[in-house]
């Protein structure tokens, strides 16, 4: 007997580019944003970037919304570390003393929206709710502390608890360090349809003989997965755990999402991804094969694409997308079209009769330059229409959005933000005010705290 499946759609919450984007390197293990440490960096252009992504695939007909910047400095970091007296006061003493942490307190990486949450689709879990929980992001400094008005801005997103489960993070301890939706990967028939998770870790906590890195930390951990997994009630029959490639790690692949991306049944990944490739693909198949689905590897060979050139133009932090016909679109950076080795590999794929037939590429370069590509910049959620009718409807990507949100950026942004300008008192101010008109243009009234006029709370 065959059950009736709602009709769902693979919603991609794109992360829009905050006022104070810039270039601090404070991702070791992260290749390009160490490369561009220190450089002036261009918030309105990137800012212009990421919308004209949005807008690009809104209007192909793919399901498309934005999740909003946060606020920022965080002046509540500032002070819980000795910085006191007025906001300028705090600024100018944090610039002195402590630049990096000043360029953490200012970091725009909410962006790499990838990076919020881990979502699970109602139709994988126990209670039959879409289920999220905020990534602790506890590895980097810069990070560590986006999950409280990650969880504040997914709530008010999600209100609706018929449908909506959104966690708090996993305990910010390195046991627990958890990346959200770039190690996790869902694979099945049609999005609507039960399917199989895989989450992808680079350490065991308490496993000290378990593979793990060298050179760069591995971000996320088993036990953090595992957890993950438990709170969104999934079946452990569609739930697979699997070891990221140390060496990869080493290479500068800080999340699985840099060397793999899934949809529907097929999983484009490069052949160094996975610590044990053949079983890795054995227990997707397996589990695949619980749900009625068969899994379409499109493995690529280091001999096409050599590592160094996978991490350099992003070729796997693209986001595979399903079209109407079926058919799926690679949506890639630009620099894929830079790289030889890259373009040559994509037109034979595009052209190979597989299951990708369309090449989507967008000048993200922005982002790019601090690690961020077109599949870090979003992330997934899978709804039913009713879910979908149940979340926030304002942050929908439509044509008038988009054209409000482009004038907002042209309004507020500025054209250069050099290390040295984070001083500037003015800047605050700037990004307050921003901010506070956004939350009017997306219909997300206190989604701050400063606008409840609380900015000493841990999470302003
Ligand atoms: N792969 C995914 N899903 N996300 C990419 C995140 C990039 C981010 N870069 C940064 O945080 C750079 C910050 C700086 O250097 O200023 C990071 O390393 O966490």
């Amino acid at each position: 007997m065959q059950s009736v499946m709602p009709t769902a759609r693979e919603y991609n919450f794109d992360g829009l580019v905050g006022p104070s984007h810039n270039y601090a390197g404070l991702s070791f293990g992260n290749v390009a944003s160490f490369n561009n440490v220190k450089s002036v960096s261009n918030p309105k252009q990137a800012a212009l970037q990421g919308l004209a992504k949005m807008r690009a695939l809104a209007a192909r007909g793919f399901a498309q919304a934005v999740m909003p910047p946060q606020a920022r400095p965080n002046f509540a970091l500032l002070r819980s570390i000795g910085f006191g007296g007025s906001d300028a006061d705090v600024i100018a003493k944090a610039f002195r003393d402590a630049p990096a942490i000043l360029a953490s307190a200012y970091s725009a990486a909410p962006m790499w929206s990838a990076n919020a949450a881990t979502v699970s689709p109602s139709a994988d879990t126990a209670d039959g709710r879409t289920h999220f929980t905020v990534a602790n992001l506890n590895s980097k400094l810069h990070r560590s502390y986006e999950h409280q008005q990650t969880a504040r801005t997914l709530r008010a997103l999600f209100s609706d608890e018929r449908y909506f489960a959104v966690h708090d993070a996993l305990p910010g301890t390195p046991a627990f360090g958890d990346e959200g939706a770039a190690n996790h990967t869902r694979l099945g028939n049609a999005h609507g349809a039960a399917g199989v998770e895989m989450f992808v870790y680079g350490r065991v906590e308490f496993n000290p003989d378990a593979p793990a890195p060298k050179r760069f930390p591995a971000r996320q951990t088993l036990e953090a997965s595992q957890a993950v997994a438990r709170l969104h009630g999934l079946d452990p029959a569609r739930t697979v755990f699997v070891a990221q490639d140390p060496a990869v790690i080493d290479l500068g692949v800080f999340h699985n999402d840099v060397i793999a991306v899934g949809n529907g049944n097929v999983l484009f990944y490069h052949e160094q991804a996975f610590y044990d490739e053949a079983n890795t693909l054995a227990a997707l198949r397996y589990s695949m094969a619980g749900v009625g689905a068969a899994l379409l590897p499109v493995r690529v060979a280091r001999s096409d694409v050599p590592m160094a050139d996978a991490v350099a133009s992003y070729l796997f932090n693209s986001q595979l997308l399903t079209k109407p016909d079926g058919r799926m679109a690679l949506v890639v950076p630009q620099e894929c079209r830079e790289n030889a080795a890259v373009a040559r590999y994509l037109d034979e794929l595009a052209g190979s009769g597989g299951p990708i037939d369309e090449l989507l590429s967008f000048d993200l370069r922005q982002s790019m330059r601090n690690g961020g590509g077109p599949a870090c910049l979003r992330l997934r959620v899978v709804l039913t229409d009713a879910e979908a009718a149940a979340m926030h409807q304002q942050v929908i990507m439509t044509e008038p959005l988009y054209e409000k949100l482009v004038a907002w950026v042209l309004r507020h942004y500025r054209d250069a933000l050099a290390p040295a300008d984070l001083v500037d008192p003015q800047l605050a101010i700037e990004v307050e005010t921003a901010l506070d008109e956004l939350t009017k243009i997306l219909g997300l009234s206190c989604l701050y705290p400063f606008q409840s006029g609380d900015n000493a709370a841990p999470n302003s």
